[in-house]
């Protein structure tokens, strides 16, 4: 089964639009993880089970382990998610791009060495650099658009001249791309940040029932409320809402997995109650 497909299976079986993302901090974890040599993998592992019934999907970050010389850690981790908790697609986010050769390599990094089911890329090298990740049409691409950090529009927002002769924002002009363009087997996703709602919804009428990753509820202050409103398709899905920190560090006390798990419900509640 695709990505896109199995998404949205996932959507409806846990009847969730929320993405639970990894980003281990060992300086955060609980006391128990203190001795703990295999205390990333142990940690996410345990936020994995507890949040699962909850998610429609995870997201690792890969500098979060990669920083950590805990590569081998997510291999086994997103492996953990595939057995234990199949149907749901894991989403790497690695934010890869370069020249195509390389970006092949990148390619082969996110869907064979970790088995991911989707990646984050940046789509500035232009179509090439991502052709390799599109070309796996059993997995997804989510190409960042309008990101939710407070830089994103020092770029993203400048106008550009779109193919039509029409002079439009950057991130417009990457949504209309992948829609049009780059999505010829149907695996794109984008990535839009939810600390922009209004840009949430001119993506949305730019590209139909695409689905968006939304990053930046929680930790980051994005309105639930307002991403639900402006970026949900007509069936009220359409979106992989994503929150990380407020979720993995809802406790650091021993109820650490309970805190998580109640953390990923009330998001998935909030969100449904606006859709
Ligand atoms: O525009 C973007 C793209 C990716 N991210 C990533 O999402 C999580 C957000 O973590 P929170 O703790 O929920 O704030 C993190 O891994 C970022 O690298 C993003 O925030 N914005």
């Amino acid at each position: 089964m695709n990505f896109i497909t199995a998404l949205k299976h996932r959507w409806r079986d846990a009847d969730s639009l929320v993405c639970v993302g990894l980003d281990p901090e060992p300086a955060r974890f609980p006391q128990k993880f203190a001795d703990n040599p295999d205390a990333v993998f142990a940690f996410c592992r345990d936020i994995v089970d507890a949040t699962a019934e909850y998610a429609c999907s995870f997201k690792p970050q890969i500098a979060h382990f990669a920083a950590l010389g805990a590569e081998d850690a997510l291999a086994r981790l997103v492996a953990h998610v595939h057995a234990r908790h199949p149907g749901v697609p894991v989403i790497l986010d690695s934010k890869r791009g370069d020249i195509g050769s390389t970006a092949q390599h990148y390619a082969g990094e996110a869907f064979d060495r970790y088995a991911a089911d989707a990646v984050t890329a940046n789509p500035y090298l232009g179509r090439d650099s991502v052709q390799p990740f599109l070309d796996r049409a059993d997995r997804g691409v989510v190409v960042l658009c309008r990101t939710s950090n407070p830089g994103a529009g020092d770029l993203q927002d400048l106008l550009v001249q779109s193919d039509d002769g029409v002079a439009r924002p950057l991130y417009q002009h990457v949504a209309q791309k992948v829609a049009r363009d780059w999505n010829g087997h149907g695996n794109c996703a984008l990535v839009v940040g939810a600390t922009w709602p209004a840009q949430l919804r001119e993506v949305r009428a730019i590209v139909g029932e695409m689905p968006l990753l939304v990053p930046g509820v929680g930790a980051q202050g994005g309105d639930v409320e307002a991403v639900v409103s402006n970026a949900r398709t007509s069936d009220g899905t359409g979106l992989i809402v994503s929150s990380s920190r407020a979720i993995l560090y809802a406790s650091n006390g021993g109820d650490y997995t309970e805190a998580a798990a109640q953390a990923a419900k009330s998001l998935r509640d909030e969100i449904n109650r606006h859709r």
